[in-house]
């Protein structure tokens, strides 16, 4: 069964998008894996179905490169955006909305939350922070901005080995639903970041986690909102004030589409 399909990036954090909208199609965590291969598949860090929505312009759904389905992708969600013109999405971590301006796109995504079974966490646990540690990092914020992160900072993320700690606290059993996992050093009043993320290892940008990292700073009166996130892949301009939803800010590039066989 031939599909067309659209590969697009949020700052080097690279989608496959398949849009279902008027011909459905089933994505098992094997297909999702398949298609997110670098070798054997298109490759991609998550593969993005656009479904219909009875709530919103449509539905997005995200599945990670290990074929998890999880709630929210920031980045993503500009690409969405950019490419059907889309104003609100509907997520499984909440309803979303979104605008193209010239070569940006502005996302508004959920209020954060924090509460120990809002992230979730196997046991009540201090999320502000979290008195805990694995090796050199210690004390996240935990914060679930529709999706789960914990948000490391330290003094010198250039001497933190964050894809050699990431797997251990992505998946602790602490996490029931496993975490994101980000990294950040204040330079001022912006962010300097990295993101072990859940379900596909270091990616070069994390939307959700720039999010989260800048919602984490602002409470800990590290930086004052807005924030500008730089991220291997680029930047991104966050602004949250506490009760509102958290807003994002920057690019979303097409970069080809194409017909995948799917068996
Ligand atoms: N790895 C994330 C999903 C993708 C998030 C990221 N690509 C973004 O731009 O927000 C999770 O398992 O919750």
């Amino acid at each position: 069964m031939l599909r067309q399909f659209h590969k697009m990036h949020g700052l080097g954090n690279d989608f496959v998008i398949l849009d279902a909208r008027e011909e459905p199609l089933a994505i098992t965590e094997a297909l999702a894996r398949q298609i997110a291969d670098r070798r054997e598949g298109i490759g991609c860090d998550q593969l993005i179905l656009l479904e219909p929505s009875a709530t919103a312009d449509l539905r997005m759904r995200i599945f990670n490169a290990d074929g998890s389905e999880v709630q929210s992708c920031g980045n993503a969600t500009r690409c969405v955006v950019k490419l059907t013109g889309a104003a609100t999405i509907e997520t499984a971590g909440g309803l979303l909305s979104g605008a193209a301006h010239g070569s940006e796109v502005e996302v508004t995504l959920v209020e954060p939350r924090f509460e120990w079974d809002a992230i979730p966490l196997a046991y009540p646990l201090p999320t502000d922070p979290m008195p805990m540690g694995w090796e050199n990092l210690d004390r996240p914020y935990i914060v679930n901005v529709g999706n789960p992160h914990a948000v490391f900072f330290v003094d010198d993320l250039d001497d933190t080995d964050v894809e050699g700690i990431g797997p251990g606290i992505e998946t602790d059993p602490v996490f029931p639903e496993r975490i994101n996992v980000n990294v950040a050093q204040v330079e001022g009043n912006a962010l300097r970041l990295q993101t072990f993320e859940r379900g596909a290892g270091l990616t070069r940008a994390c939307g959700t986690g720039a999010c989260a990292t800048a919602v984490a700073a602002i409470r800990a009166r590290l930086v004052t909102s807005p924030v500008t996130v730089h991220m291997a892949g680029g930047s991104l301009s966050i602004a949250w004030a506490p009760g509102e939803p958290v807003r994002m800010r920057g690019s979303a590039t097409h970069v080809f589409k194409g017909t995948i066989d799917l068996q």
